[in-house]
């Protein structure tokens, strides 16, 4: 049935409004509360774009100083959830323990009524780049590290705490882009789960403890460590184009490719591409750079797809020193940002999402008793 294909997925049905960001106006373009990603990627730091999406505007430098003070002031972990960090197995994904983390914390500091709901979105910021920094530290290393380094910034706390070392000040910078980049957008499938949550009136953490769960997955923001585990696979750009070539013969979907909005480029890549470019340059693997580059244009070839955010991202996380297992709980860490700030929205003009559902399945039958089954 024709128009059944067409809502498949949702694709294209519109399911709410939103002051937040515009995904795919004018063509391709991507903006947050009105301004180009691209800017802000190349400008700001992104506890800039955490606050004008949370607060509605761009911080004046006052503002800006007063909210880095209190987010590094809550960097530090509380006990009880430490001890849950230690206990979690070292062969865990760090989304799950992201997850875990997230709704520990509900239960160490509940969201008691919604006038908290911005000291907990302010808290979960601070401390989702901790959760994962301690458990990495405490199950690789077996150091109890203090989560609150010196580090101004999310970007520079974070990378420090996965790399083991102070990042240099192009790696900040490319860090402080690349949550910027993965901060909002829309009704995504992640943000879609914590609004619905949201929709039932739960707490905070309950949305963003689910919008961790959806994220997780390869179709989603999982695809940008699927797009690594592919990429690190060639030395040579001949060797990827054979071997994405049977896997499209095979059927297979190539991950960081293609998306359910943008139909000609993703903005965000184009950024995350020129990052990757100037990170390989002083890389001992940056030959990944032309692989990457190679399957890019098969794709383009037989598929006529492009790469989305998730798929140069990859090899410039990897250039920048973090582990392939990191690249999606950073995705989280960021796009946390804009969940919170979709919970608010949805809580401000309120409606329990509740979609219709078509029946397909048998029609009326009589129930057999258990002894005549
Ligand atoms: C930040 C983000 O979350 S961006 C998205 C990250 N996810 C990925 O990169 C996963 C790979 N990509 C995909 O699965 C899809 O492109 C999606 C889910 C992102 C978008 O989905 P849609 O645009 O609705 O496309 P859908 O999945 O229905 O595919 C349409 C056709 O293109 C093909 N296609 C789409 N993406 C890909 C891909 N990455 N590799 C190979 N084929 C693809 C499908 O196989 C399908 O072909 P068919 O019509 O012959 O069956
Ligand atoms: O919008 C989507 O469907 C997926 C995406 O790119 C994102 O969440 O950043």
């Amino acid at each position: 049935m024709a128009e059944a294909a067409i809502q498949s997925g949702l694709r294209g049905v519109v399911a709410g409004t939103t002051s937040l960001s515009s995904v795919g106006a004018g063509g391709d373009n991507l903006r947050y509360r009105g301004y180009d990603v691209e800017d802000l990627a190349s400008h700001a730091i992104f506890e800039e774009t955490a606050y004008l999406l949370l607060y509605g505007k761009l911080p004046t430098r006052t503002e800006l100083d007063a909210y880095l003070y209190k987010l590094r002031g809550m960097r530090e972990l509380p006990a009880a959830l430490k001890d849950v960090l230690e206990r979690i197995p070292g062969d865990t994904h760090p989304m799950d323990v992201l997850r875990t983390g997230c709704s520990m914390l509900g239960t160490l500091y509940p969201e008691r009524s919604f006038a908290e709901q911005d000291a907990v979105a302010d808290r979960l910021l601070a401390s989702l780049p901790s959760m994962l920094g301690y458990w990495y530290r405490f199950t690789k290393f077996g150091e109890r590290i203090a989560t609150a380094t010196p580090d101004a910034t999310i970007a520079g706390q974070v990378t420090r705490l996965l790399t083991g070392r102070e990042p240099s000040e192009e790696i900040r910078r490319f860090m402080e882009a690349s949550l910027t980049l993965y901060a909002e957008h829309e009704f995504n499938a992640s943000t879609f789960t914590a609004r619905v949550i949201a929709g039932t009136l739960s707490d905070l953490y309950s949305c963003v403890t689910g919008a961790i769960g959806a994220l997780r997955g390869p179709l989603h923001g999982g695809a940008n460590e699927a797009a690594m585990e592919l990429i690190e696979q060639f030395r040579e750009p001949d060797e990827a184009v054979a071997a994405v070539k049977a896997k499209l013969a095979r059927k297979e979907k190539v991950m960081g490719f293609g998306h359910a909005v943008y139909k000609q480029r993703d903005p965000r890549n184009d950024v995350f591409k020129e990052w990757s470019r100037r990170l390989a340059k002083g890389a001992a693997d940056g030959y990944l750079f032309p692989v990457s580059e190679a399957i890019e244009q098969l794709m383009r070839d037989e598929k006529r797809l492009f790469p989305n955010a998730d798929f140069y991202c990859a090899t410039a996380y990897h250039f920048a020193g973090i582990a392939t297992p990191m690249f999606t709980p950073l995705f989280a860490i960021a796009r946390v940002s804009g969940w919170c700030a979709h919970i608010k929205e949805q809580r401000a003009d309120n409606k329990l999402i509740r979609p219709a559902a078509e029946y397909v399945g048998p029609d009326h039958v009589n129930f057999i008793p258990l002894e005549r089954r």
